[in-house]
């Protein structure tokens, strides 16, 4: 039986752009998969997250977060398609009555593309239908006391700031963000890899998320198998996006 791939930052960024462009896939669609493989990954992980259903005046069910209720989960997203993934947990999340907030590191009006499509559903969800609440921190000074603030007792910490359009260390306020993620508590979700590893040397910059799970999208990385890359890893699941194992295999030749 061979190996599963493992793929370069370059191979993984060529999946989605084939994916797009020749299988005609939209890249919505890939999102929604990320997304969603996400967060039933993490259910099945930690299966002590439980609804946090409320009762509203009719007596029927909501999601919606009762404020003196803390989320048992914080995203905290930046700008890119990995933001994206995180807006797209975040419903899914929502949908299954896990009460959840979205903390966005970049000004909303930096997204682009799917993620701006995708923040823009949730913002629509949660104005309209008692989804997870979305708190620009981005203009903030104080940065470490509005992240307390907002994340009280959270069970798990997201971290959707940066995935394989990572050049470099993570720069201002990545930086900070997750020398205070790192500082918590609760545990830690990577989407797609911990921001500051480098996917393909495996090299941990400083500082680098240290998650206790890490969803990556379509295959594993080549710097996940590097010793210096298992300490922020955690656990490695490697989440399909949907496209067809025939892509993956052409990918890796
Ligand atoms: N591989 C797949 O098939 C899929 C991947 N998805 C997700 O998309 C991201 C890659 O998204 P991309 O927009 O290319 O990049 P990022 O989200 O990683 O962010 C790039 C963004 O951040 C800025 N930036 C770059 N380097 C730094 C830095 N060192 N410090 C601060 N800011 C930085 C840069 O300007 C960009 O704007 C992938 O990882 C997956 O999560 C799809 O959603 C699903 C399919
Ligand atoms: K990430």
């Amino acid at each position: 039986m061979n190996e599963p791939p493992a793929f370069t930052r370059e191979q993984s960024r060529r999946v989605d752009e084939i994916a797009i462009n020749e299988y005609g896939f939209s890249g919505l669609v890939l999102m929604e998969n990320a997304g969603r493989g996400a967060c039933e990954t993490l259910l099945e992980f930690d299966a002590s997250l439980r609804k946090t259903l409320l009762t509203d005046m009719t007596g029927s069910e909501t999601s919606r977060l009762a404020p003196e209720l803390d989320a048992q989960v914080v995203i905290l997203c930046g700008k890119g398609n990995n933001a994206g993934d995180g807006f797209v947990l975040a419903r899914h999340l929502s949908i299954r009555g896990i009460a959840t907030k979205v903390l966005l590191l970049a000004p909303p009006h930096e997204l682009r593309g799917d993620a701006l499509t995708n923040y823009a559903i949730l913002k629509h969800s949660s104005l309209k239908h008692a989804g997870p609440a979305v708190i620009d921190l981005s203009q903030g000074d104080d940065f470490a006391k509005a992240l307390d603030q907002h994340t009280g007792s959270a069970k798990w910490l997201v971290d959707a700031l940066l995935g394989t359009g990572a050049t470099g260390a993570p720069r201002a306020p990545y930086d900070k963000a997750i020398r205070w993620m790192n500082a918590q508590e609760a545990k830690r979700l990577a989407l797609d890899l911990p921001t500051g590893l480098d996917c393909d040397s495996g090299i941990p910059a400083d500082p680098t998320v240290r998650a206790d799970l890490t969803c990556t999208f379509a295959t594993s990385k080549v710097g996940f198998q590097k010793r210096q890359a298992t300490e922020f890893l955690g656990e490695v699941c490697v989440v399909s996006i949907g496209v067809p194992q025939g892509l993956i295999e052409a990918i890796s030749t």
